[in-house]
Formats: structure tokens, C-alpha cells, sequence
């Protein structure tokens, strides 16, 4: 009973926040590309600050069925990428109303160790998507055999800097480099991947908030509630165990109030535990491990997989797939992300959103 209060409370806050709030009506589910693909579009209830994250939705999770889709598909699609350019929007304003109001902007800087293909695309992108809210961003990249120090310095030196608001280490790092120490090193109030033993002790801990929230996670929960899913007292199950994606998944799942089980490679009959699951996230990056009979009718589909499959046809000589074997999964569930534009446009809104909350943070800026 006190706990509904508390959701309740904290729902009434993001009212007088001026947040829109969802009801049955305006969580209407838009058919957008075209009648027998809906695409879903709920209406913001995106917080930038951080405790309002962990409102749950009051409102239950039943789309109309007049916009399920027609023949074998049942799922609707959650699309991650115009969730998260509207997310973008709304941090873009916050940014812009910032440097009106005190003429400051938020910085993120980023360490680079080597030259992995996908972390340089995964940085392109990022800083990109920087330009275009308006947040300032630096990075350093160094080789891959470079020493510990460089690293170490690169960081101390971003520590120090007031412009910088939040340092991202893009993982994975080269063998030799001890990513703890490291991580170790980065701020606290900077950290705003959420990757500081402290970050992710207090996201563990009843009673105690992070500074920050892990971007993917985050970004899963996210498109969870702005699709009217109410997570609390659900089954959910988590596939991986990363201290990047889920572990602190299921540790926020937690935080609202579902009942988590977690599987990872050593997992015997992984399919007999999904198949009991409402929610479904899925981080271990194999794709088409999820085949549409590990599902239960109905389930709720979270993939974050981002797989390369060898494809000549397409343009880099390869495609992304998911985790889950989609073309089964759309069949079995209610709702799913796709890959891409499901979990990944939305980790890099997560990361501004994150960045902001930092820069208003040092600015004492509401
Ligand atoms: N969209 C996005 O924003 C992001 C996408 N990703 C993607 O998510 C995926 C996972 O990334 P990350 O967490 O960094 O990966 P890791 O390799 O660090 O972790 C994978 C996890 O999955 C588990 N696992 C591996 N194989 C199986 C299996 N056959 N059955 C069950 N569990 C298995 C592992 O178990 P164990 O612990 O026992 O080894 C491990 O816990 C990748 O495809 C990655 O590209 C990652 C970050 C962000
Ligand atoms: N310190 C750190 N923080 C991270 O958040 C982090 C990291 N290291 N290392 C690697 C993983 C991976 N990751 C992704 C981010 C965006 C997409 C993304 O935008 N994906 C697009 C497709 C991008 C493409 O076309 O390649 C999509 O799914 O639609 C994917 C993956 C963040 N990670």
C-alpha cells in the first residue's frame, strides 16, 4: 500500500514537472510505416532527472487489438529510434535553455583505446548525436598497445576538467589494460556510464540511489514504460550477465519491482526459464539464440543483442541481427524491439540524457 503511494507520488511529480502524462487514450499506438507493421509511439515519459526513473507506469500494458498485426505477425514494435530522436529533442531544449540561461553547455568526453571497427562506429555516433543536441564533446584516442599511464592520465586529466561533465571509456578495452583500475579512476560524478563500482554498489543497494544509471539498461526500462509495460510483479528474465548490460539490467528490473531470474552461458534449459517470462531481455550476443518456442504467448521482448552477420549485399559487407530469432519472436510476442533501431538509438539518448543531468548537477542548473 505505501509503495503505491510512493509510485503515486512520484507519478504526481512528473505532472507538476510539466511532464505529460501517459493515459489509456494518449498511449494509443500509431500505425506508422505502414497498417500491417505498427510501429509503437507512446508519449513522452522521458524524466531528465534521476529519480523519476523509477516510477513505475500505473497504467497496464493492453494495446487495442485493432492494432495488432494482421496474419502471423501478433507483436507490435517498439521503435527505439524515433523514441530515443524524441528524447533527443527534448535534451536538445535543455541544452539550448542552459546556455541561454547561464552560458554554460555540457561536455562528454571520450576515451578510445585502439581501432575496433564497431567501437569507433558505436563513438562516431555518439559524438554525433552530441553535435546534434548541443552538447560539447571531446575525445582522446590512443594506440592499442599504449600503456596504462596514457590511459590513466587521459582520465585524470577529464577528472579535472570543469567543462567536462562526463567521461565515457569505450569498452572493450585492449587485454593488457585492467579495465577495474581504470574504471576505478574515472570520477564519480562524472561516471555517466554507470560503470564505477560505487555507481552500480548503489543501484544494487536497497535505500540508495546512483549518480547515474547504466545507458543501455536505462534505455531498456525506458522503452519498457513508454509502452505502457508495468514491470512491477512481473516475471522477468535477463539473458547475460555483463557488468555493462545484465547485470545492471536486472538490477534495475529489481528496482521496479519484478521478479528477475538471470541466465547466462553455463544455464542449463534456458528455454524452460524464458518460457515463463512476461519480460524477456536479452544481452548475451548470439544471434538467433531466442527462437519463438523459448517464449511464452504474449511476452514482451527486449533484444539488445547487436550482432555483425557476414551479408556481401549490404553496405559494409555485413548486417546487424539480434539476439532473439526475430522473424520467429514477432509471431509469439506482444511487443518487441527490433535490431536495429530498437535498444541501441536509445543507449546513445541515454548517454546525453545522463551527460545533462551531470552538467546540471555541477551548475546547481534546475
Ligand atoms: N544495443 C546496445 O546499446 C548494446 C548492445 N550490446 C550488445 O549486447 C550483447 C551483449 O553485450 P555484453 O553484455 O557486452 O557481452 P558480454 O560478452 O560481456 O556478455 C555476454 C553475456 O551473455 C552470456 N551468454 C553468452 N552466451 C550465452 C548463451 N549461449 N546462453 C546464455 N547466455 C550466454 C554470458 O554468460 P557468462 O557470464 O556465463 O559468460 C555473458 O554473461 C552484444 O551483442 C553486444 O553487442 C552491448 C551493449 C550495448
Ligand atoms: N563504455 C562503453 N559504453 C557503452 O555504452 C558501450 C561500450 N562501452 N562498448 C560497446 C557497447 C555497445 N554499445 C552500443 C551503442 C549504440 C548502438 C547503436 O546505436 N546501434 C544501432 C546500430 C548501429 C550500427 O548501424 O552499427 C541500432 O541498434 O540501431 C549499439 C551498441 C554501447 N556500448
Amino acid at each position: 500500500m505505501m509503495l503505491r503511494v510512493a509510485v503515486a507520488l512520484a507519478w504526481q511529480k512528473k505532472r507538476v514537472g510539466g511532464m505529460r502524462m501517459p493515459s489509456t487514450a494518449a498511449r494509443a499506438v500509431h500505425a506508422l510505416k505502414d497498417e500491417n507493421c505498427p510501429i509503437l509511439i507512446s508519449p513522452s515519459l522521458v524524466s531528465l532527472d534521476l529519480p523519476d526513473i523509477w516510477a513505475s507506469n500505473p497504467t497496464p500494458h493492453d494495446f487495442p487489438s485493432a492494432h495488432k498485426c494482421s496474419n502471423e505477425q501478433n507483436a507490435a514494435i517498439i521503435d527505439g529510434k524515433s523514441t530515443a530522436e524524441e528524447i533527443m529533442s527534448r535534451i536538445a531544449f535543455e541544452v539550448k535553455r542552459m546556455k541561454e540561461s547561464i552560458g554554460k553547455a555540457p561536455g562528454l568526453a571520450v576515451i578510445m583505446v585502439g581501432q575496433r571497427r564497431d567501437s569507433q562506429t558505436y563513438v562516431r555516433n555518439k559524438i554525433k548525436a552530441c553535435g546534434e543536441a548541443g552538447i560539447m564533446s571531446m575525445m582522446t584516442e590512443l594506440p592499442d598497445n599504449c600503456k596504462e599511464d596514457e590511459v590513466l592520465n587521459a582520465l585524470s586529466r577529464f577528472n579535472e576538467d570543469p567543462s567536462v561533465h562526463g567521461i565515457l571509456v569505450q569498452l572493450p578495452l585492449p587485454q593488457h589494460l585492467d579495465e577495474a583500475k581504470i574504471l576505478d579512476v574515472l570520477s564519480l560524478e562524472k561516471d555517466v556510464d554507470g560503470f564505477h563500482p560505487l555507481n552500480m554498489g548503489n543501484l544494487a543497494l536497497r535505500g540508495r540511489e546512483p549518480l547515474f544509471i547504466p545507458c543501455t539498461p536505462k534505455g531498456c526500462i525506458e522503452l519498457l514504460i513508454r509502452s505502457g509495460v508495468e514491470i512491477m510483479g512481473k516475471r522477468a528474465v535477463v539473458i547475460g550477465r555483463s557488468n555493462i548490460v545484465g547485470l545492471p539490467t536486472s538490477l534495475l528490473l529489481q528496482r521496479h519491482h519484478a521478479t528477475v531470474s538471470i541466465i547466462h552461458a553455463f544455464t542449463k534449459n534456458p528455454e524452460q526459464i524464458t518460457c515463463e517470462a512476461d519480460i524477456v531481455i536479452t544481452a548475451a550476443g548470439v544471434p538467433n539464440l531466442v527462437r519463438g518456442n523459448w517464449l511464452k504467448p504474449g511476452a514482451i521482448v527486449i533484444d539488445v543483442g547487436t550482432n555483425p552477420i557476414e551479408d556481401p549485399s549490404c553496405e559494409h559487407g555485413y548486417r546487424l541481427r539480434g539476439d532473439v530469432f526475430y522473424e520467429e519472436a514477432v509471431r509469439v510476442a506482444s511487443l518487441i524491439t527490433p535490431v536495429p533501431g530498437g535498444v541501441g538509438p536509445m543507449t546513445i539518448a541515454m548517454l546525453l540524457s545522463n551527460t545533462l543531468d551531470s552538467a546540471k548537477r555541477a551548475y546547481d542548473f534546475t
